[in-house]
């Protein structure tokens, strides 16, 4: 029986294997600086820091131009996680990206609202803002989305972060709150502890994704312990881009110690060493977590994810069956 979990901080463009990338680079007459997955895995390999992950990850998403495109690559994500555990996955898209690259909003909400309709868990999409785009680009993207509103539960914010304050994008949290839509946004990753707190304050976001270097703040890891604001934590991705020189070293013992309501996610699988179960594996063998840490972060999840209560019981309630296994 594997561990059930809801996946929460998901990048669906960082889930394009080199594989896939190959075929939609053929499908589409893209040019790739190599047509050879395994080489091109090789390079992924030592990304010096948050940006240079960055210009590797929109450089390949230029292969992403159809709706069948979108949908195969939402398809297997969803089939790699349902087999990993993955009970519920809250999923991030970037449409700046696509925008940027000539492709249409409707065709990126068609492509992958269809892979989540016939998708083996539960599975909903957040819309990000780039942040190094700025915050009138954000707003502009988010008055575009509107019209597709079904399709989406929230908005986050990625990309570069330092130089990019949350409370740039105030004016679009404003509206996504007008519009019921749930907030999340990346901070503290490579950002300091006051990127956090002025997403709480300026965003009133509801999660943070990573939120590793509130750590350094005792007064901010007092708020969110006591106000019990999640924060989706990507293991293998901190490594990845060297937020934690070595996974031994990762502080998520410390944030459970702490009473942080953390979960535990995969960012970008295709680019980090692998999905969700890989994740928790290093947690298993580099830091010793036992079963009782793994149930908490599995039931974490579920505090912190989109579900109604009777979903939220049902899922705990598997939570408790695995753990008395
Ligand atoms: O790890 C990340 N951080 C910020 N932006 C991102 N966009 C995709 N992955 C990431
Ligand atoms: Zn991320």
């Amino acid at each position: 029986m594997t561990l059930p979990l809801a996946e929460l901080h998901l990048h669906i463009e960082g889930t394009l294997e080199a594989d896939l990338l190959v075929t939609l680079a053929r499908r589409n007459g893209v040019p790739l600086p190599s047509y050879d997955p395994t080489e091109l895995t090789a390079r992924y390999a030592d990304f010096a820091d948050l940006q240079a992950f960055l210009d590797v990850y929109y450089a390949n998403l230029a292969v992403l131009r159809t709706e069948q495109d979108f949908h195969d690559l939402a398809a297997a994500y969803l089939a790699r996680a349902a087999a990993a555990g993955v009970r519920r996955a809250e999923i991030f898209c970037d449409p700046q990206t696509h925008l940027r690259n000539g492709v249409p909003l409707e065709v990126m909400f068609g492509g992958l609202s269809a892979a989540l309709a016939e998708a083996p868990v539960s599975a909903d999409l957040i819309v990000c803002f780039l942040r190094d785009l700025g915050g009138d680009a954000a707003e502009d993207l988010l008055r575009q989305a509107l019209p597709f509103r079904e399709h989406f539960i929230g908005v986050g914010l990625d990309s570069a972060e330092v130089g990019y304050p949350p409370r740039l994008f105030r004016a679009a949290y404003e509206i996504a709150a007008a519009e019921g839509l749930h907030r999340v946004a990346h901070a503290g990753e490579e950002g300091g502890p006051e990127y956090v707190r002025e997403a709480l304050d300026e965003l009133g976001v509801e999660r943070i994704d990573h939120g590793n270097r509130a750590l350094e703040d005792p007064d901010l890891v007092a708020r969110l312990r006591d106000e019990r604001v999640p924060l989706t934590v990507c293991p293998l991705s901190n490594v990845a881009l060297k937020g934690v020189p070595r996974i031994e070293e990762h502080p998520l013992p410390r944030m459970l110690e702490l009473d942080l309501v953390v979960t535990v996610n995969s960012d970008d699988p295709a680019y980090f060493g692998g999905g969700i179960d890989a994740n928790v594996a290093a947690l298993r063998t580099a830091l010793g977590m036992t079963d009782d840490d793994l149930a908490v972060l599995a039931a974490n999840s579920f505090e912190a994810a989109f579900i109604d209560d009777d979903d939220r019981a049902s899922r705990l309630a598997e939570v408790a069956a695995w753990r008395a296994r």
